[in-house]
């Protein structure tokens, strides 16, 4: 087994150090938000975003005036996107059947599902105006059928972002403000005296996003810990440099710290992808950021064999990962820990990012060992319900049930079967005893 890594990221340690200031800063911006409400908000907006007007919602009036600053083409564009959005999130939200089954004689179960009635939608902004991310959270939670979306983001260069606004308004969101980071996510969580509290959080952000919605878990439902990018790309010697370097960089440019990897076992393809990283760093116009990234957070990972990849690629479980190999189908068949998969040389993550219909809200850190991304299904609550039927399904269930809960010593429990028994069985059970 030989795995060896060409080029490796920053130490655990230095990771750790980092979300412990992350943390820190958190913590104490989520009591400030919950002790001062709207004044704290106010305050970190102003200090954070340099951005403070009287109201943070916009009216209808201001929505319709920044969308009315975008060209017919970018309107067209954000429409066939989420067009994209919600033609797949429709058919999963369809795959999700309500069940009611009679599992013995006169005994009924059943599930059926409930959406979230209120959701926060966070759509982060703070480097680039990211106008997909209201498509994966808002039109997917429209699709769901939540009652009541709100959706936060910060502003851009100082403003409402038009794009992400129209987006936003298109995809259904019922109230929108232009407010980003902690403050966005604890208004909306919390609440304040302008901002009634919302049931759940969604929506991916910057580490201080991420945490926050990670800290408020609990006292609200949050979709999953989607934090700063993470991309790797599985390759062999099918596909060349530049088209490796050229997807690395694609995502390492979200921020100063979304880990970019390649596995590879092509010891050429490695050191050919090494160097073309540096040609593009030299011309590409986002390299401040995503130079920083490969600096710190990027990895070359060289294998002797598709076995050692897969463990590599299962074992980091990147948010993408992108395969591009003579064995395709395997890597599909075989990955377990993941966000999304991009499968072959024509497929990409921006396609994902932006445009082709899966949601791009993926988990991050590791999140994939227990969950997927954002999609229709974690907008909406399974809930059960039972009937029972029969005088003879109460008596057979209620003397099965009776004694169980004696085992367990709970005679309180055991009497509501019994009196059932005695009712609808008419068994002789003397209060306090197991039915025979
Ligand atoms: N996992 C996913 O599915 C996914 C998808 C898309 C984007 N992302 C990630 O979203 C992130 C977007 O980050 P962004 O920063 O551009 O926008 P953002 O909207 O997430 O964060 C901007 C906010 O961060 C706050 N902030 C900035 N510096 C701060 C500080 N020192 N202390 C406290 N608050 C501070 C500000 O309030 C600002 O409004 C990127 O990391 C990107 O990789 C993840
Ligand atoms: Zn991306």
């Amino acid at each position: 087994m030989a795995i060896t890594y060409l080029k490796s990221g920053r130490s655990d340690s230095a990771r750790a150090e980092d979300d412990r200031r992350t943390r820190e800063t958190v913590e104490a911006a989520l009591a400030d938000i919950s002790a001062r409400g709207d004044i704290a908000v106010r305050e970190m907006a102003a200090k954070f975003d340099g951005y403070a007007p009287d109201s943070f919602r916009l009216s209808q009036d201001q929505i319709d005036a920044l969308i009315a600053t975008l060209t017919p083409r970018e309107i067209e564009d954000i429409r066939f996107a989420q067009a994209q959005v919600r033609r797949f999130a429709q058919i999963q939200r369809d795959s999700m059947k309500d069940v009611e089954v009679e599992t013995l004689p006169g005994v009924v179960l059943g599930h059926k599902h409930i959406p979230v009635q209120a959701v926060g939608c966070y759509v982060p902004g703070g480097k680039f105006p990211m106008v997909a991310s209201a498509h994966m959270s808002i039109l997917t939670a429209s699709v769901a059928g939540v009652p009541r979306i709100i959706a936060a983001t910060p502003p851009f260069q100082g403003k409402p972002n038009a794009a992400v606004i129209a987006a936003m308004h298109f995809a259904g969101a019922h109230e929108i403000y232009v407010l980003g980071g902690i403050q966005a996510i604890g208004a909306m969580a919390l609440g304040t005296e302008t901002i009634a509290p919302v049931d759940m959080l969604v929506g991916p952000g910057n580490a201080f996003v991420a945490e926050a919605k990670r800290q408020l878990f609990g006292r609200v439902g949050i979709d999953l810990f989607a934090g700063p990018t993470e991309t790797m790309v599985i390759a062999d010697d099918t596909v060349d440099a530049e088209l490796c370097a050229t997807d690395l960089l694609g995502q390492a440019e979200h921020g100063y710290n979304s880990p970019a990897v390649l596995v590879t076992n092509s010891r050429a393809l490695a050191e050919g992808t090494l160097a073309e990283i540096e040609r593009l760093l030299a011309i590409l116009p986002t390299a401040v950021t995503a130079a920083a990234s490969w600096r710190d957070y990027g990895e070359v990972i060289l294998c002797d064999t598709h076995e050692e990849m897969l463990q590599v690629a299962n074992e980091i479980a990147s948010e993408h990962v992108q395969v591009m190999t003579d064995r395709d189908d395997w890597y599909l068949d075989s990955m377990v820990d993941y966000g999304a998969l991009f499968l072959g040389p024509r497929t990409h993550v921006a396609n994902g990012d932006k445009v082709i219909g899966t949601n791009h809200t993926l988990p991050t850190r590791r999140a994939g060992r227990y969950t997927g991304g954002l999609w229709v299904g974690k907008f909406i609550k399974t809930h059960t319900y039972q009937r029972v039927l029969t005088d003879d399904a109460a008596a057979d269930i209620g003397r099965y049930c009776s004694r169980l809960c004696m085992i367990e010593g709970f005679v309180g429990h055991a009497e509501q079967a019994n009196i059932r028994v005695r009712r609808y069985g008419g068994d002789n059970i003397p209060y306090g005893e197991a039915a025979q």
